[in-house]
């Protein structure tokens, strides 16, 4: 650091023209010093104290010089630096440029008493160590949500279970990942303190140069700390200079900050590990846990960054400030230590600065006679075992840590296995029961269709002896969604689906088709009734009934950071494909669905329609005896339309059972051999395509076109003729010339409309005209009335 003196001499001075050699980089004042100082003190502010260190004056009184120094008592050494230069000045005058005196400063032996208050403001650091740690964790630990969460957002983890993957194995399994991931930075961090620890002096100028930090009361933990913000700040730069690297930021942290042989000497390396990984062990399951409360991973990331920072910061400074006997809270402390026990991050930090405070105290009391005598007197105390469950032991904090990581573990799989809900269900069973009935008699007063009663009796029947060999059979399937106002989405659906079967399941929006697939593959909770595929329950067998189901959700739960290929081989494995017909499997897919150009290029470049295609393929991977495809075609060109339908097809074709949701009414008539028409979470109609045409479309649609001479005339002509012979025919639309009729009437045969239109032809000037029978979009649009009206949303 460069200083400048300033610099005062009287102009009279006999010293004045000689002093100027030596201060090159100094403010010369001609004047009263002290009054520079303080107008420059006051221009300058706070730069003022940095910049000016020292100044001397030179004053002639009578026959003498009287020489001033003045120091900035902001700097530790400034007093001798400034007598230093002074008498290197005066030696200067004397002696000529080339003399100079060199100052070193060497401190005096430390006496017991020094040694002693040296050796406990040592093992405060401790409490430094877990400050810098439980920061740099903090960043750590959120990372472990990231994933957790875009996997349950884009819904590839449901995906996964449908694919057969057991709770158990997938958060073990990310739970085993990232413990290793976990382990790189603690030994890191380990390996660190080990190579520190031939340089502490490094690491001690690097932390805080601060001597005042060594030269504080014993027994006043406050008092021996630097000020808070000193602490913060430090613990602030370090864990900021590497967000980028979080793995690397403990080791950074600790390289900087602290000599840390506490967790390097007499074999407490594995100690130090061991705290690092129960802590590991805790918090990883403690972020799946908190994940679910976000559906992003950015913000899950900064949420649980600030909540591991509160959580472990916040608490561990809480507990340790109580604790000093000035503030008079110990009781409380001890209370909420026990408390905060729960949080892994509190029990790092407490362990960590226990464990540090414990081995510098047992170091120093077994040290020599006169430190045994001093511990006794100032009844400081130390565990033999660092293990000890009392104060500073950590069997408290290490014991928390292991428990609560199988408690969050126990808690993560209540959740995901729906166990938590179902206890909730039965404990709420009479409110439920109470609840459900009530939405049942508001909808049950509407009429059922003879087709949906007669299925429904079909499944209900004593005797399912005709439903052996049926791949889906769907019983009374329910759901309530249970808000303020409950709403029935699904209304008792009973269903069965044979194989080479396609079921087309159609609806207007918000019918309930997506909450019916929901409930299939487990992802949505049933609330009353029950679905069969192979035999397997979905309430008591939901595991065997995944792995024969192969489902398309509406929205694509792909992973964006693999590519297509990727993606088919792990579903393929997860399927239970053999190794050596995965290759072929995936192939044959990727070029079934016209993927192959794409087939190595990452999931988030892809195109809606090819993301699509791809979700489809998974679906068909795995010869699963049950495929649900929700909306698989949305956003697919024509060609790829196409030869998804081919692809569909042969799947039927095969003996799988499909059921397949869509609002293109081509779609559903080129590939369902049955469907149903879903208003309300209920079942409207069901048969074949021809049999709800014939059923709730008889009669013929009729459109013609008027010659262009002699239009309007001709075409009231036309109109009152059909009217005459036709008599019922609604018009249905008019344009350009161009009619459009409904003829009803079960007794009108081809041959008859056909015939009476041929003769017509001439006689009214008719262009062109076509007869066709109702089109599936018709009988569909035939249920719109029974849609509840929207409601008004306001200005
Ligand atoms: N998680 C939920 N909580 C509350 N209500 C829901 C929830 N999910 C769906 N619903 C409601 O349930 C009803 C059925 O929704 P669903 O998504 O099953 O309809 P859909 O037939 O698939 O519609 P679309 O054709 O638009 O996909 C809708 O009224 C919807 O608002």
């Amino acid at each position: 650091m460069g200083v400048s003196p300033p610099e005062a001499c009287s102009p009279r001075s006999c010293c004045s023209h000689r002093v100027a050699p030596w201060s090159v980089d100094s403010v010369r004042v001609e004047g009263d010093l002290e009054e520079f100082l303080i107008f420059r003190a006051s221009v300058e502010g706070g730069g003022f104290n940095e910049r000016c260190l020292v100044a001397a004056s030179f004053r002639d009184v009578g026959e003498r010089t009287v020489v001033t120094a003045l120091f900035n008592n902001q700097a530790y050494h400034s007093p001798a630096t400034v007598l230093a230069i002074v008498d290197n000045l005066l030696f200067k005058l004397l002696c000529g440029p080339q003399a100079s005196i060199m100052v070193s400063n060497y401190p005096q032996p430390r006496s017991a008493l020094q040694a002693a208050k040296d050796q406990f403001n040592e093992g405060r650091k401790g409490f430094d160590i877990a400050l810098n740690l439980l920061f740099a964790m903090a960043f750590l630990s959120s990372t472990f949500s990231i994933l957790a969460v875009s996997e349950r957002a884009v819904q590839a983890k449901h995906m996964q279970f449908v694919s057969g993957v057991h709770v158990a194995t997938f958060w073990l399994s990310a739970l085993l990942w990232d413990l290793m991931s976990f382990l790189i930075p603690s030994l890191l961090l380990l390996v660190s303190c080990m190579v520190l620890r031939p340089f502490p002096h490094v690491s001690r100028g690097l932390a805080f140069g601060d001597p005042a930090w060594t030269e504080t009361s014993l027994g006043s933990m406050l008092a021996a700390q630097p000020p808070l913000w000193k602490k913060v700040g430090n613990a602030l730069v370090a864990p900021l200079a590497c967000l980028h690297t979080p793995s690397l930021c403990p080791t950074l942290v600790v390289f900087k900050a602290f000599d840390v042989h506490a967790f390097t000497q007499d074999g407490h390396v594995a100690d130090a590990l061991l705290l690092l990984m129960l802590y590991g062990w805790a918090i990883i399951p403690l972020m799946y846990l908190m994940s679910f409360f976000f559906s992003g991973a950015a913000t899950a990331y900064t949420r649980l960054t600030i909540f591991n920072i509160l959580s472990g910061i916040a608490t561990f400074l809480v507990v340790t400030i109580m604790r000093i006997p000035a503030v008079k809270l110990e009781e409380l402390s001890r209370t909420l230590d026990h408390v905060f026990l729960v949080l892994p991050n509190h029990c790092l930090g407490m362990a960590v600065s226990s464990f540090y405070e414990n081995y510098e105290t047992r170091r120093y009391c077994t040290s020599s006679e006169v430190a045994a005598h001093y511990c006794r007197k100032h009844n400081i105390q130390y565990q033999e075992n660092f293990y000890a469950w009392s104060t500073p032991g950590v069997g408290r904090f290490v014991t928390s840590m292991a428990t609560s990581g199988f408690a969050y573990l126990t808690l993560l799989f209540l959740i995901e296995t729906d166990l938590l809900w179902r206890l909730k269900a039965c404990l709420c069973a009479f409110q439920r029961r109470r609840v459900l009935s009530e939405v049942y008699t508001r909808t049950s007063a509407l009429p059922e269709d003879q087709d949906v009663v007669d299925e429904r009796n079909r499944i209900l029947a004593p005797s399912l002896d005709s439903l052996l060999d049926t791949p889906l059979i769907i019983k009374e399937l329910s759901k309530v969604y249970e808000q303020r106002a409950p709403l029935l989405a699904v209304d008792r659906v009973s269903l069965a689906v044979q194989k080479g079967e396609c079921f087309g399941l159609l609806g207007f929006n918000g019918a309930g088709k997506t909450t019916t697939f929901k409930m299939l593959t487990g992802e949505e909770t049933i609330t009353s009734g029950d679905a069969f595929v192979g035999g397997y329950s979905i309430s008591s067998d939901i595991g065997k009934m995944r792995q024969r189901i192969g489902y398309c959700p509406q929205f694509e739960a792909l992973l964006d950071h693999m590519t297509g290929r990727e993606t088919l081989v792990m579903y393929a494995r997860l399927r239970g494909v053999p190794e050596c017909y995965i290759g072929a499997c995936v192939e044959n897919t990727l070029r079934g669905l016209l993927l192959e150009p794409h087939a190595n290029k990452l999931v988030r470049t892809y195109s809606g329609g090819n993301k699509r295609k791809l979700s489809t393929g998974i679906a068909l991977l795995g010869e699963p005896s049950v495929i649900f495809l929700d909306e698989p075609s949305t956003g697919m060109d024509p060609v790829a339309r196409r030869l998804l339908w081919d692809t569909v097809a042969r799947a039927r074709e095969s003996g799988k059972a499909i059921v397949i949701t869509s609002h293109s009414m081509e779609e559903c008539e080129a590939l369902c051999t049955r469907l149903a028409i879903m208003v309300q979470g209920q079942f409207k109609c069901l048969g074949s395509p021809q049999h709800l045409k014939s059923k709730f479309g008889s009669g013929y649609s009729l459109r013609a076109k008027i010659r262009s001479d002699r239009q309007q005339e001709a075409l009231e002509e036309f109109k009152a003729f059909v009217d005459l012979t036709f008599p019922g025919s609604v018009l249905e639309d008019e344009h350009q010339g161009m009619v459009h009729y409904h003829l009803p009437g079960n007794d009108l045969s081809w041959a008859k409309v056909f015939g009476v239109l041929e003769k017509a032809k001439e006689k009214y000037g008719m262009d062109d005209y076509s007869v066709s029978q109702i089109s599936l979009e018709q009988v569909f649009l035939s249920f719109a009335h029974l849609q509840p009206p929207v409601e008004d949303e306001g200005p």
